[in-house]
């Protein structure tokens, strides 16, 4: 019985490490076995993000990626996790009309996947959106500077917050939580704005490519254990070479079968 009390993290939790100075950690992940693996080792929150675009499906941007896409990945990771909280991405497309639709699409990634948040882009452009779904009970991770959605709108993959930037990226940030959001996510940010916003906002900070003066850090699991082709953001610390470890594992396992050295004695059922 004693093991089956592990304390889920909650938002409380959240705020209390902020205030606590404990600073907060998050990576992505979509499907049971990595979520696991992370929560296993004490990850705070797992992001089911839109990334899946890229890093799942093999788009170029996270534009293509839909709802009904996103809810059978975040239903598995949500499925995994004994503490970690888990916040379901919402996609392009599926919460700028209007405060209304973006809560329905929270009410189907609640409902339909045991997530514990929502997280949308856009600070004060999408302000309206984060309260109606705060207001229905559903907790909301905010996500402002660089906004991967935007990537055509904004020119590119470009650093956000600089000289003028930095009054709108503050603007963004008080409109989140004037909105009620319980985070935000600071991406892609000069460190010294990052470390402005966070210590004006009462709710945390989570970088992603915001430098260390933030309450955590969130990675895509795929740069950070280098599972892809070796291209990542310069703010991404790779801390494994998975492409290197299953490169090696599919060419010793071609060369073993060529040769009949697998499978091996063990490896066979007995007549
Ligand atoms: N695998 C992956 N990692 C991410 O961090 C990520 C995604 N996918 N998909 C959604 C967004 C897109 N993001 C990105 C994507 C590319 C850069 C990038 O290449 N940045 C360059 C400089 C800009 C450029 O030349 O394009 C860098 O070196 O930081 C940054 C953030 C962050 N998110
Ligand atoms: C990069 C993070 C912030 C994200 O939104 C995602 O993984 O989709
Ligand atoms: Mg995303």
């Amino acid at each position: 019985m004693a093991d089956q009390a592990v304390k889920r993290v909650r938002t409380r939790h959240f705020q209390n490490a902020k205030e606590a100075g404990i600073k907060i950690t998050g990576l992505t992940s979509y499907d049971q076995l990595t979520a696991s693996i992370f929560d296993s080792a004490g990850i705070d929150f797992l992001l089911v993000g839109d990334s899946a675009g890229n890093v799942v499906f093999g788009h170029g941007t996270t534009l293509p990626v839909t709802v009904d896409e996103l809810i059978p990945l975040t239903r598995a990771v949500a499925g995994a996790v004994k503490r970690a909280f888990v916040v379901a991405d919402m996609p392009f497309g599926s919460y700028e009309i209007s405060p209304d639709e973006a809560l329905h699409t929270a009410f189907r990634f609640m409902k339909e996947t045991g997530a514990h948040a929502v997280k949308l882009e856009g600070g004060v452009r999408s302000a309206e959106q984060i309260r109606r779904i705060v207001e229905a009970g559903i907790p909301v991770m905010a996500h402002i500077g660089f906004t991967p959605q935007s990537e055509h709108g904004l020119g590119g993959h470009m650093i956000q917050g600089r000289g003028e930037g930095a009054e709108k990226l503050l603007a963004d940030a008080r409109a989140v939580e004037d909105a009620g959001a319980f985070a935000v996510v600071l991406e892609m940010v000069p460190s010294g704005i990052a470390a402005q916003v966070t210590k004006e906002l009462r709710i945390p900070t989570i970088g992603v490519g915001a430098g260390p003066h933030v309450d955590g850090q969130l990675l895509v699991w795929t740069d950070w254990a280098g599972l892809g082709n070796g291209r990542v953001p310069k703010f991404v610390k790779q801390y494994a070479d998975l492409h290197g470890v299953l490169t090696d594992a599919a060419t010793a396992y071609i060369a073993d079968v060529a040769t009949e050295s697998y499978p091996a004695a063990e490896h066979e059922y007995p007549e």
